[in-house]
C-alpha cells in the first residue's frame, strides 16, 4: 500500500481542535493492515532507539522495535481499530431487575495520550435497565476497549459513558474512573499520591441525587 507516513504526519498540522469525544483519528486511519502498520512502528522506533545511541545489533535490544511495535497495535493501542469493539451480548430482562446494577472496580490499564506513558486505576459503572440487560464480563469489556487508546481521563469517562448508553438504549448511566496517571508520579510534578476522580452521569444519575448518592455508596469512594 503507497502510504507514506511522514507526508501523512506533516499534513496533521496544528489546526485540529477535538469537537467531541471522539478519538481524533485521521480520516484514512483504517487504509492501513495491521502488518503494515507494525513494520512502519517497527522502523521508526528503531530510530528512535538509534538516536538514543543504543547499540540495536545488542541482543536484547535487537528485537525491541518490533516488540514495541506489535505491543502498540495488537495490545496498548488495540483500542483505536474499530474491528476490536467487543460484541454486547444483550438479554431481555426477564427477571423485571429495576433497580442499579453496579459493576465497581474494573482494573484497566491506558496511556496518557500528552507522554504515552501509563495511566491505570479503577472504573466504576452502573446502568438502570430499559428493557434489556447485558452480560457482566462486556462492561469490562466495553472499559478495556476504550482504555487501549492514547487517553485523557475524561474523554475515556465520556466515551464508556456514551458507548453503554448507545448500546443499552437508556440514558441512566453513571461511570466513574479513579486513576493513576504516570506522567504526573514518575516524572515532572513527580506526585505520587495524587489520583484523579472523573465522572459521566446520565439520565436519573443526573437528574436524581438519590441515584447518585446510592452509587456512590456502593462504590465507596
Ligand atoms: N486534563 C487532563 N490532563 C492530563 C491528562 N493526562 C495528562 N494530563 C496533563 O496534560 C498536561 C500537558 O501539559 P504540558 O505543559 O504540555 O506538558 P509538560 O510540560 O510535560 O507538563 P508537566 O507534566 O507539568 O511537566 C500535563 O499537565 C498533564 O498532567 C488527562 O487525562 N486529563
Ligand atoms: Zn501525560
Amino acid at each position: 500500500m503507497g502510504i507514506n507516513i511522514s507526508r501523512d504526519i506533516d499534513e496533521i498540522g496544528d489546526e485540529h481542535v477535538g469537537t467531541s469525544f471522539e478519538t481524533p483519528l485521521r480520516e484514512d486511519a483504517f487504509e492501513m493492515d495491521d502488518e503494515l502498520k507494525i513494520e512502519l512502528i517497527e522502523k521508526h522506533f528503531k530510530e528512535i532507539m538509534h538516536v538514543l545511541g543504543l547499540d540495536l545489533t545488542d541482543d536484547s535490544l535487537k528485537g525491541t522495535p518490533r516488540r514495541v511495535a506489535k505491543m502498540y497495535i495488537q495490545e496498548i493501542f488495540s483500542g483505536l481499530d474499530p474491528k476490536n469493539k467487543p460484541d454486547a451480548k444483550l438479554f431481555e430482562n426477564k427477571y423485571k431487575y429495576n433497580e442499579m446494577l453496579v459493576e465497581k472496580d474494573i482494573t484497566f490499564f491506558s496511556n496518557c495520550e500528552h507522554h504515552f506513558v501509563p495511566i491505570y486505576g479503577k472504573a466504576h459503572v452502573a446502568y438502570i435497565s430499559n428493557g434489556t440487560v447485558i452480560g457482566l464480563s462486556k462492561i469490562n469489556r466495553i472499559v478495556q476497549y476504550f482504555a487501549k487508546r492514547p487517553q485523557v481521563q475524561e474523554r475515556l469517562t465520556m466515551q464508556i459513558g456514551n458507548e453503554l448508553r448507545e448500546i443499552l438504549g437508556t440514558d441512566d448511566i453513571a461511570v466513574v474512573i479513579d486513576a493513576h496517571h504516570m506522567c504526573v508520579s514518575s516524572r515532572g510534578i513527580k506526585d505520587v499520591n495524587s489520583s484523579t476522580v472523573t465522572s459521566f452521569y446520565s439520565g436519573k444519575f443526573e437528574r436524581e441525587e438519590n441515584s447518585r448518592n446510592e452509587f456512590m455508596k456502593y462504590i465507596s469512594l
